[in-house]
């Protein structure tokens, strides 16, 4: 999916004697001569062409939804529809006695909604201009909403650039609309006579497509860390703001395309891009922002050095919608921006006390130690949270509050990684850029530098690690004066540090530099705090309402050996919110990922295993789901009630 640069969009129609030539060409030859209509417009109508479409023709076969096919497609795309309606409105009001209509299509090109000056309507109607009717490229050819979805930005097709000669008396206008990770979820229009054309319609529509996609923001991510950031103060809390969302470790999980843009990034930064990096400032400083409600924007500078004002925003509490600990032992620790920073037990280290006393210990014992200048090793399976620990840390600490700055050692090539750590002179070696870099040490000054897969670096680098850490000092490659550093140090690892040294794989003297306080993270199957855990993630992944587990479900996950820990199961928990019917609160079997619920159902007792229906699970249920459809007569309704799930759930295994 396209985010920059975007297709131009057509700003002014193409005047009318090229217009009429090109179709000349169009309709002689199947090829128009360059220069006379926009490279756009051209190509659209090549892909018309290529659809098996005739200028002159009709639609062939054009699907039209069925009642119950377009009732199903509203159920399906329910926020989009709830959060357009209202803007819809609005343009509807703007537009009024023009002529025009306004109208919503999805994805897929069809029309799902539709607004407008009732006699422009029926006219309309005769092109199939109404909710059911599909006006996709390849049944229409060239249309604002189909050439839109196809080129995935804003466009403007006027009478005669409709591929379709019937459409020549209209004039449409649409914007795509995307969810904040990026997918395209479908397209804003209004259509009109063509001699109500009016050149304003444009920025209109890709304002409205702008406030749908901000609605649809806000609701996604309640729950979250929310960053308005834009070019000048006074851009903040206007439709023009670039929007982000964050996790609780700092990484980008939602944006719109403003934000995106701002920062340089693709829509691909999702789930891989830090805060910290892309705007320069710890986590831990934008809760702190986030605390203070109403404050004005403050001043940030981009990765690219780019000035920026942000604003930080976290106005739910989670443990509004989180119900009691399981275990009844305490209330959940809550993440909110009322949270009171120099409380130790409100801060993101107690957050992660969900009542195991393992992790208990090792919270306490980490903040004792927290604002002195011992070095942590974490060690623990893979998944276990060690790095959310460290940033919890990072955050919850009083001194060092510079940035957090993290390296994995495991994954940088060994050649790089001297580089990458102690930074380099420009021109130092083949390949380095001629400014030369700090390196990562450097740019933990004042903060924590977190080395993770410590048990992978390279016995070469170690040496020059603990010259480091001794010495607090770092020499670039390629020579210069050495420079004074002062971090916090944590490091983790999944290995066990101390058979690594014994095996002559770590090198002793800095194992003991680095391990001043040890912290076992204890692996999932250990922990006692499992239904806590739970809530908190269903708290933190269903922000809207409240959600638990089928008992009969809640037992076997809690029996359940979880060998990717905590990160498995917060994964498993994401797939089940997202297979969730709207309707539904109670997380049960069909919710869950397949190749989990294969692991997960009970056997019956005794050594004699069931016998697996041939197929395997997933076709016995699809064959139990059609065969009950059948039987109803595709009453869905009915069908959904004796499988005992939701229709939507229905529509969503259907
Ligand atoms: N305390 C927690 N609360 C909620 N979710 C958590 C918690 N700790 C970890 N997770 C989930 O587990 C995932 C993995 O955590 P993290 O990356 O910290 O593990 P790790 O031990 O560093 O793993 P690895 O050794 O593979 O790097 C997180 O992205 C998060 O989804």
């Amino acid at each position: 999916m396209p985010l920059t640069p975007s297709p131009l969009p057509n700003t002014s129609p193409t005047p009318t004697h090229a217009l009429k030539l090109a179709r000349q060409q169009l309709q002689d030859q199947g090829l128009v001569q360059a220069g006379l209509i926009s490279e756009r417009l051209n190509q659209s109508w090549q892909r018309s062409l290529q659809h098996g479409l005739a200028p002159a023709g009709r639609p062939p076969g054009a699907p039209h939804a069925s009642a119950p096919q377009l009732a199903r497609a509203l159920e399906q795309q329910q926020a989009l529809v709830a959060h357009a309606r209202p803007v819809m409105e609005f343009l509807a009001e703007q537009t009024r006695d023009t002529n025009s209509m306004v109208i919503l299509a999805d994805a897929q090109g069809m029309l799902l909604q539709a607004l407008g000056d009732a006699p422009f309507l029926d006219r309309a109607q005769r092109v199939a201009l109404r909710p059911g009717a599909n006006w996709h490229e390849q049944w229409r050819g060239t249309n604002a909403i189909g050439t839109t979805l196809a080129d995935g930005a804003p466009t403007v097709v006027h009478g005669g650039e409709h591929f379709l000669a019937r459409n020549g008396f209209l004039t449409c206008t649409a914007a795509p609309i995307f969810d904040p990770a990026g997918r395209t979820l479908g397209a804003l229009d209004i259509s009109g006579d063509h001699r109500s054309y009016h050149r304003h319609t444009l920025g209109l529509v890709r304002t409205a497509a702008n406030m749908i996609e901000h609605r649809l923001f806000e609701h996604q991510h309640a729950g979250h860390l929310k960053l308005r950031i834009h070019s000048q103060p006074e851009g903040i809390a206007t439709v023009a703001e670039g929007l982000l969302a964050l996790d609780d470790s700092g990484r980008l999980v939602g944006a719109n395309r403003q934000a995106l843009v701002l920062l340089g990034l693709l829509w691909d930064a999702l789930h891989s891009s830090a805060i910290e990096r892309a705007l320069q400032t710890p986590l831990s400083t934008f809760w702190a922002w986030a605390r203070q409600d109403g404050v004005a924007p403050r001043r940030v500078v981009s990765a690219r050095g780019q000035v920026l004002w942000v604003r930080a925003e976290a106005l739910r509490s989670v443990s509004a919608s989180v119900p009691r600990s399981a275990t009844g032992a305490q209330d959940l620790p809550a993440r909110s921006a009322t949270r009171v920073a120099s409380h130790p037990s409100s801060d993101d280290l107690a957050a992660l006390d969900t009542g195991d006393p393992t992790l208990q210990a090792a919270v306490e014992r980490a903040r004792r130690v927290i604002d002195k200048p011992i070095a942590i090793l974490l060690q623990g399976e893979s998944g276990v949270g060690k790095e959310v620990f460290v940033r919890a840390l990072h955050a919850s600490a009083r001194t060092q509050n510079g940035p957090l700055v993290a390296v994995n050692c495991a994954a940088i090539p060994e050649s790089l990684i001297e580089a990458e750590l102690f930074g380099y002179k420009g021109g130092a070696f083949t390949g380095a850029s001629r400014e030369g870099a700090p390196g990562r040490i450097r740019e933990a000054n004042g903060g924590t530098l977190f080395l993770d897969e410590i048990g992978d670096m390279p016995l070469a680098m170690q040496a020059r690690l603990l010259r480091v850490l001794q010495e607090r000092h770092v020499t670039p490659l390629g020579g210069g004066q050495p420079v004074p550093v002062s971090f916090r140090l944590v490091c983790a690892t999944h290995r066990q540090l101390r058979s690594e040294m014994q095996a002559g794989r770590f090198r002793e003297d800095l194992y003991y530099r680095l391990n001043g306080l040890t912290l076992n993270l204890p692996p999932l199957r250990e922990r006692q705090d499992f239904a806590a855990l739970v809530a908190l993630m269903l708290g933190r992944l269903c922000p809207q309402r409240p959600v638990s587990l089928a008992p009969e479900v809640a037992t076997a996950l809690a029996a359940y050996r979880w060998p990717g820990n905590l990160r498995q199961l917060h994964n498993a928990l994401q797939t089940a919110c997202a297979l969730l019917g709207d309707d539904e609160a109670e997380l049960s079997w069909g919710h869950l990922p397949e190749d989990l619920m294969d692991e997960l159902r009970p056997h019956p007792q005794g050594s004699a295993r069931v016998a697996v229906p041939p197929g395997g699970l997933r076709e016995q249920a699809r064959h139990t789901v059609q065969q009950v459809v059948q039987d109803c007569g595709g009453n869905l309704s009915e069908a959904a009630r004796q499988l005992g799930i939701s229709r939507t759930t229905l529509y969503k295994r259907l």
